[in-house]
């Protein structure tokens, strides 16, 4: 097994607050993790840290051998890395393939002076990421929905759509936080098969997810989280069995 991501001793405050304690976990090439825990055990915080939208306290984040910048998004893409958020962050106003295409222009090698000058090279750039993004509109099942203004898609679609302007980046490792948060029985049984597709293509997939069923169903390991501190890991069926894990879930004030 090749290791794709490794945490060392990740550290993340917010004051007084210990969001992350020393969490070290590995992430292994094709396969699907889950992250879970309780709320506020500190899950949308290590996507965070990861993804560069906050600066790292103590630690590193190692991506197939090399270490992540902490604090640049921009950087952290370019290492493979791509995301979804817990509440959907798509541009409402511009259309499903105007979303997708947004993502790739992180990837894009004509740059903002070619786009301006809008070169001959500019405009093939800009055709073939049309045509990619319609490629990666369709693998993720809403291409009938290109034109569509992202406000006006079904929540399910919405959250396809977010999974294919972050596609689009083509990243090695797919982080996603919670896509099946609101979702019925019939949008996160298409969600789980289209997760199966990215990984049977070769994708890493991390995954936040409250879903019980679905982590059981679809991760290969799982890593625990409580106040801030990684309690367990291995697969669904050893954590599940796992006394902290019981624990964390079923004792004192948190219900969940
Ligand atoms: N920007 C922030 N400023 C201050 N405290 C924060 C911030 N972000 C998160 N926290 C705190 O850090 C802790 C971990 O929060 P986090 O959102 O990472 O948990 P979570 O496991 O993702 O929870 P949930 O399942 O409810 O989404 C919580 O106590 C939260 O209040």
């Amino acid at each position: 097994m090749i290791t794709l991501l490794e945490s060392r001793a990740v550290n993340k405050r917010f004051g007084g607050l210990k969001a992350l304690t020393d969490v070290s976990l590995t992430i292994r090439k094709g396969e699907v993790y889950g992250l879970i825990g309780p709320n506020g055990a500190g899950k949308t915080t290590f996507f965070n840290v990861l993804t560069g939208a906050y600066a790292i306290d103590g630690g590193e984040f190692v991506m197939n051998g090399a270490e992540l910048p902490s604090a640049k998004p921009h950087l952290v893409v370019q290492h493979g890395i791509a995301r979804t958020f817990q509440n959907i962050r798509l541009f409402r106003e511009l259309t499903a393939l105007e979303n997708v295409m947004a993502g790739h222009h992180i990837r894009s090698s004509a740059g903002v002076w070619g786009i301006l000058t809008q070169s001959r090279a500019a405009r093939e750039e800009e055709r073939l990421m049309q045509e990619r993004a319609l490629e990666i509109l369709d693998y993720v099942g809403i291409v009938r929905h290109a034109d569509t203004v992202a406000r006006n898609l079904s929540y399910g679609d919405q959250r396809r759509l977010e999974i294919a302007r972050a596609l689009a980046t083509e990243p090695q490792l797919l982080a996603l936080d919670e896509p099946a948060a609101g979702m019925n029985a019939t949008e996160t049984a298409g969600l789980r098969t289209l997760v199966e597709t990215i990984r049977g293509d070769g994708i890493t997939v991390l995954l936040i997810e409250h879903d019980v069923k679905l982590i059981m169903g679809l991760c290969d390991r799982v890593a625990v989280l409580d106040f801030g501190k990684k309690i367990a890991e291995g697969t669904p069926a050893e954590v599940q069995r796992c006394p902290d894990v019981i624990k964390a879930y079923l004792g004192g004030h948190r219900a969940h």
